[in-house]
């Protein structure tokens, strides 16, 4: 980039940027004292910025203020260096309010200030609901009506809750009509409460509660522990608060030390005139309340923004189509806030909720737009001049008003439009000839490059399925159908290695000499593994006439009693290499005899088949290969993560990652606007968030690859990884309750013996008659 020394409206800040930890607010405190500013832009992994004044005028005032003088915090060791160029590259954020998106009408004073005070305290905040949970940061919600569910995205419209509408919302429909905006046709039947409070204001209201011990000057051993106990005490009770996140004493103790120093410094900042565009507050509700509490002390100035993670925020979302009506209407009550509203095209505009405005969303803004509140201690606003100001955030409650959709939606957004996805993915393959293709491009190919990856994250064998392997009685033929890494492999009960016979022509006679099998009819090979009569195509042949010729330790025999097939080369290789008797095929058409088989397992298998008529199939096959009163075990993936309250393995696992990622990156609720097109050939199919409750049948499930060889603790954590890597996308049919269960008892010659459901599994017991 050249430099100049001629005054242009660009400066690069040379010495801040993200690298240096810089935040946005700051480049805009530094800068706005100079003039309007039309945006920054800080680069990732950059230790330079840029800032973007409306003139040149603007650019060198503050050039002359800031280069070679001013420092961001007293605690730098140098001063910021300006310098102004002639562009700089496209701006990613500017402040544009000129815009809404359409469809979207924002009313302003919509209610009195009465009004808001009697709806406020309509709230009964000591009820909550049952699903939330941990998953709300810094915002607590109330539903009435119908509770909204967010981890399913949706509402369960079969059961309306005994709360309904608080009366002091009665007066909605004639003010829009008032407003002339008869926009609704019916009063809503659901209204959410968001409560968003950041976690600083509990902390100083419990600081407030202890202020005479916790600011006591004394130092000796008594007041110590006092105060150790103190805090521990207030740990507890903020802790006890739903909405914030759980926080040790020492944290509790290092935030309120971070809130003194930021409340001193805006202080400090304040006295010496700092902020001359007007508009904005310089000190906040918080701050005066923080400085209350220590009014005589004073303490160096440090970073005011280093308690990023008490923020509260909302995720960017659309709400679920096929849960609300259009429009969907919300009333800002408290502090006035900045929505980020984007399109899909990447278009974002912010829209100013200033206190007591109801926003209204419908059509394009409602069903194509998804809304967000960003996570951060203030926004960047308009003022009545034109210019920007910063704005400081406080406690804000909004009233969320829908009604509730009976049927499925049909707008015309429909990527993302959830019930368009559903029907188009149902309807997409129903034909076994894409259903092949989606197999082959979303199962097959996928297994085949995350193979080692893949086997690397299977290690610890799920107790129910170790339990089934082990009842099989002893010398048991069981046939792993879809193996994997052969992680259930070593658990059979066989006494074959111990005497080094073969699995042949004696072995009949001899379990049956042992006692170990029952009566019944095999060949006297079992297997036609690596039949030498169909080398080639050995496991697409399925009509066997009887073996003639035996050619014993000629690989047409196995040496164990334990045998498996996957379609995964990459994954038989795995097997193989540990001397596992395993082959590779498909499961449609499994290369081995009829009746051969004690036990037949397939363990997260056909949820990757793409028509039921081919998980019949799949099931048909194993039954095929069962000797009459052998057990086949049957594990597939679960719609429904959460049975009784208990969260699936898969689903807590979030929380882990949660602990492990930078909270401020990772939402935590739910975005629902993950219909994203990820395959060509199959755009209408939605891809999952993983860690989260599913909200399709038939959808893509992202695999991120390991990044290059990493030790096999941290590949276990795979889906932790906050870094860039190469992701994957496997298809899978979850499975409602019952489908499996009725699934196999449509196949012929088998019945269930045994059906449950296991840590975000449904599984079956079926026994050959
Ligand atoms: O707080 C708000 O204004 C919006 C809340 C919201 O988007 C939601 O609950 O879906
Ligand atoms: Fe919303």
């Amino acid at each position: 980039m050249l430099r100049y020394n001629r005054i242009c409206k660009y400066v690069m800040v040379a010495n801040a940027g993200l690298a240096t930890g810089l935040q946005q607010e700051q480049l805009l405190e530094l800068s706005l004292p100079y003039g309007q500013i039309d945006g920054v832009l800080m680069l990732p992994g950059k230790s330079y910025s840029f800032i973007v004044f409306k003139d040149e005028t603007c650019a060198s005032k503050a050039y002359a203020a800031i280069h070679g003088k001013m420092k961001l915090n007293s605690t730098d060791s140098g001063p910021l260096y300006l310098a102004f160029t002639e562009k700089v590259p496209e701006i990613n954020h500017s402040w544009n309010y000129d815009h809404k998106p359409p469809g979207l009408i924002l009313l302003e004073h919509f209610v009195t200030e009465e009004e808001e005070n009697s709806l406020l305290n309509s709230i009964d905040w000591n009820t909550t609901d049952s699903h939330l949970g941990q998953s709300l940061k810094h915002r607590k919600v109330k539903h009435y009506g119908y509770e909204f569910r967010y981890d399913t995205n949706n509402v369960d419209k079969d059961n309306p809750l005994s709360e309904g509408i608080p009366s002091e919302c009665n007066f909605l429909l004639e003010r829009l009509s008032a407003r002339n905006c008869n926009i609704l046709s019916s009063f809503p039947n659901q209204l959410t409460v968001n409560h968003y409070q950041p976690g600083q204001e509990l902390l100083i209201e419990l600081v407030n509660k202890y202020k005479e011990i916790i600011e006591c000057k004394k130092t000796d051993g008594l007041k110590i522990k006092e105060k150790d106990e103190t805090w521990d005490k207030l740990r507890d009770e903020y802790n006890s608060n739903g909405s914030v996140t759980s926080r040790t004493t020492k944290q509790l103790r290092q935030f309120y030390v971070n809130l003194k120093r930021s409340a001193k410094k805006a202080r400090s900042d304040e006295r010496v005139e700092r902020y001359k565009t007007g508009g904005g507050q310089c000190t906040t509700k918080v701050d005066e309340s923080v400085l209350s509490l220590i009014e005589d002390q004073i303490e160096p100035n440090s970073n005011p923004f280093d308690c990023d993670s008490e923020y509260y925020g909302i995720p960017p979302h659309v709400d679920t189509h096929s849960a609300f009506e259009d429009p969907i209407l919300s009333l800002s009550l408290g502090s006035p806030i900045v929505m980020e509203f984007r399109h899909k095209d990447g278009r974002t505009l912010p829209v100013l909720l200033p206190q007591r405005s109801l926003l209204v969303m419908s059509e394009e803004a409602r069903y194509a737009w998804s809304h967000s509140i960003t996570p951060r201690k203030m926004d960047i606003v308009p003022t009545p001049n034109g210019s920007l100001t910063i704005q400081h955030r406080g406690e804000r409650v909004s009233f969320t008003f829908r009604c509730i959709r009976k049927g499925e939606c049909n707008c015309i957004y429909h990527e993302r439009c959830d019930s368009y996805q559903r029907n188009c993915s149902n309807i997409q393959i129903k034909n076994d000839a894409l259903a092949e293709r989606l197999e082959s491009l979303h199962v097959h190919e996928v297994y085949e490059e995350i193979a080692s990856h893949f086997s690397d994250t299977r290690h610890k064998p799920w107790p129910n399925v170790l339990s089934f392997v082990e009842s099989l009685p002893l010398g048991s033929m069981l046939v792993d159908v879809g193996c994997g890494n052969g992680k259930y492999f070593g658990f059979t009960r066989g006494i074959f290695e111990e005497h080094n016979w073969q699995v042949c022509d004696d072995f009949k006679v001899l379990t049956m000499l042992l006692g170990q099998q029952s009566a019944f009819t095999k060949f006297p090979c079992i297997l036609c593994l690596r039949d030498v009569r169909a080398r080639i195509d050995h496991w697409t042949m399925k009509d066997w006439p009887p073996r003639q010729n035996l050619e014993v330790s000629c690989k047409n025999v196995v040496r164990q009693n334990h045998i498996g097939c996957d379609r995964s080369l990459g994954l038989v290789k795995v097997c193989q290499d540990r001397g596992f008797e395993v082959f590779n095929c498909n499961c449609l058409s499994l290369p081995l005899r009829s009746n051969i088989a004690d036990g037949c397992m397939s363990i997260a298998v056909i949820h990757h088949l793409a028509t039921e008529e081919r998980r019949v199939r799949a099931v048909e096959e194993m039954v095929r290969i069962l000797r009459p009163g052998g057990r086949a075990l049957i594990y597939v993936w679960a719609k429904d993560q959460e049975r009784h309250k208990t969260q699936s393995s898969y689903l807590r696992q979030d929380r882990k990652n949660r602990r492990e990622c930078d909270e401020q990156k990772h939402p935590v609720i739910q975005d629902n606007t993950n219909t994203n097109v990820i395959s060509k050939d199959f755009p209408s199919l939605p891809v999952h968030t993983n860690r989260t409750q599913f909200q399709y049948q038939d959808l893509l499930v992202p695999w991120k690859l390991k990044p290059e060889q990493k030790s096999e603790v941290e590949s276990r954590t795979k889906e932790s990884s906050c870094e860039e890597v190469p992701t994957f996308y496997r298809y899978y049919h979850v499975f409602e309750e019952g489908e499996l269960e009725q699934l196999c008892q449509s196949v012929e010659g088998a019945c269930v013996s045994r059906s449950y459901y296991d840590q975000g599994n449904w599984c079956v017991i079926l026994e050959k008659q």
